[in-house]
């Protein structure tokens, strides 16, 4: 399937999704937990739902009410688990894999053909070294875990996905010793292990930082029945604020900021360095832009899934854009420089790819032109903001987005834009 982009603007009000990342570590936790207890505001999307049937497979019985979820029974470590398909869904996949270390039944678990390509090795390896026997091709899924890990020490590299980390600190105090983790190497995406320790938190069990981003301890201890309310998420939020950039006319984006660390948050600052003036509270965010950015430069090692927002807005810069030290965006649902290079050039932009990012600078002729999102959801949704600021485009792929943002199509339309699904 692809969609028809014209040239549209958008105005009114949009509710900012609530967050992926802390919508499948709260399920994993409180499924962990049991007892009643609850998420509420969850983002129910199609990674999201990988993740509840992920739990159930692992024995956890959850019921699904408007938008929370509750856990009536917890996952039970020892039960005989189907295969687990976490579908395109690679924070499912990593902190799936170390709870299936718990269990000393062989557990297979698989992906979509796009998981299939996403690197597991480092965490199967890491896992390996406290007693689990495992098995992959090349190192990637489906992949086969028997446990079960009795703890201890654990070395892992960081430059690869931040969500081995989290795995091993998810499944760490679950083991009969505990573990004491140590990261090698420079840690990529980091706040994303910042959120992991605060979902741990208030699930009751504390992770010990010796050393930041290098070395943990976490002991033997039980996940606590809670209730936790999801924020908004700023991943998501970062793509209506470029579409408010390039396509808005006063837009109001509304949604619980939440006080929990969110990498992708640094897009405000970020805007801001570009000549963006912000206004926002806890609860909504409106913004005034210049006909034209400044452009900069941006290291978003900590936050890679910001590369497809950022990308775009070199539409309207009149400096370069150039991003750094975010060369593990390669290796996510695609290989997000390559394809950012590869397509965005057909709209008129420059692009200069380097291995860890990229620099895009606008020529005079900017047209429109036929985008291939390649099945990932950030890209199509960036590729169509794009499309709405040029005019004339298709973009393959609008299914993508049931990943982490469901009704992003229908939203756009609503506010005014011109997206036409064929
Ligand atoms: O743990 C998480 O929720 C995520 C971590 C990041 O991945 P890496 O740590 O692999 O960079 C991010 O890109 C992904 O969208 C979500
Ligand atoms: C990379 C992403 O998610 P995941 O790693 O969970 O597939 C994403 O949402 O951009």
């Amino acid at each position: 399937m692809k969609c028809k982009i014209q040239k549209s603007k958008i105005t009114g009000q949009i509710i900012c999704p609530p967050n992926k990342s802390y919508t499948h570590r709260a399920i994993f936790l409180a499924s962990l937990a049991g007892k009643n207890s609850t998420v509420e505001n969850v983002l129910l999307s199609a990674d999201t739902k990988a993740t509840i049937e992920t739990c159930k497979k692992f024995g956890a019985e959850i019921e699904i009410a408007d938008s929370s979820i509750i856990v009536k029974n917890p996952i039970k470590i020892g039960t005989k688990v189907p295969e687990i398909d976490t579908e395109n869904s690679g924070t499912t996949m990593r902190i799936a894999s170390g709870i299936a270390s718990l269990y000393s039944e062989e557990i297979t678990l698989t992906g979509d053909s796009s998981l299939q390509k996403r690197p597991m090795q480092p965490l199967l390896d890491a896992l390996s070294s406290i007693g689990a026997q495992c098995s992959s091709t090349d190192g990637k899924p489906p992949i086969k875990i028997k446990g079960k890990i009795i703890g201890g020490e654990v070395k892992i590299p960081g430059n690869f996905s931040s969500q081995f980390i989290s795995s091993l600190l998810i499944c760490a105090p679950l083991t009969e010793k505990g573990i004491n983790l140590t990261i090698e190497g420079n840690l990529v995406s980091k706040p994303y292990l910042d959120a992991t320790i605060a979902t741990m938190r208030k699930f009751g069990v504390t992770v010990q930082t010796l050393i930041p981003y290098k070395r943990y301890n976490i002991s033997p201890q039980i996940y606590k029945e809670s209730t936790f309310t999801v924020p908004i998420d700023f991943s998501s939020l970062a793509l209506l604020l470029s579409a408010t950039v390039l396509n808005g006319e006063d837009i109001t984006i509304k949604g619980n900021m939440g006080n929990l660390p969110q990498g992708d948050e640094v897009f405000i600052d970020i805007l801001e360095q570009l000549g963006v003036q912000i206004m926002m509270d806890d609860e909504q965010i409106k913004i005034k832009s210049p006909e034209k950015l400044k452009g900069g430069k941006f290291n978003l090692s900590n936050s890679p899934d910001l590369l497809p927002p950022l990308a775009i807005l070199a539409l309207c810069s009149s400096g370069p854009i150039e991003i750094f030290n975010v060369k593990h965006a390669r290796l996510k649902e695609t290989d997000r420089i390559a394809i950012i290079s590869r397509e965005l050039v057909k709209l008129g932009i420059n692009i200069q790819e380097k291995e860890d990012g990229m620099i895009l600078e606008a020529s005079e002729n900017i047209s429109g032109a036929d985008l291939i999102s390649e099945e990932d959801h950030r890209l199509f949704m960036a590729f169509c903001i794009a499309g709405m600021y040029v005019g004339n485009c298709t973009v393959t792929d609008p299914e993508s987005v049931k990943v982490s943002y469901p009704n992003f199509v229908e939203e756009m339309n609503r506010m005014g834009a011109k997206i036409l699904v064929d």
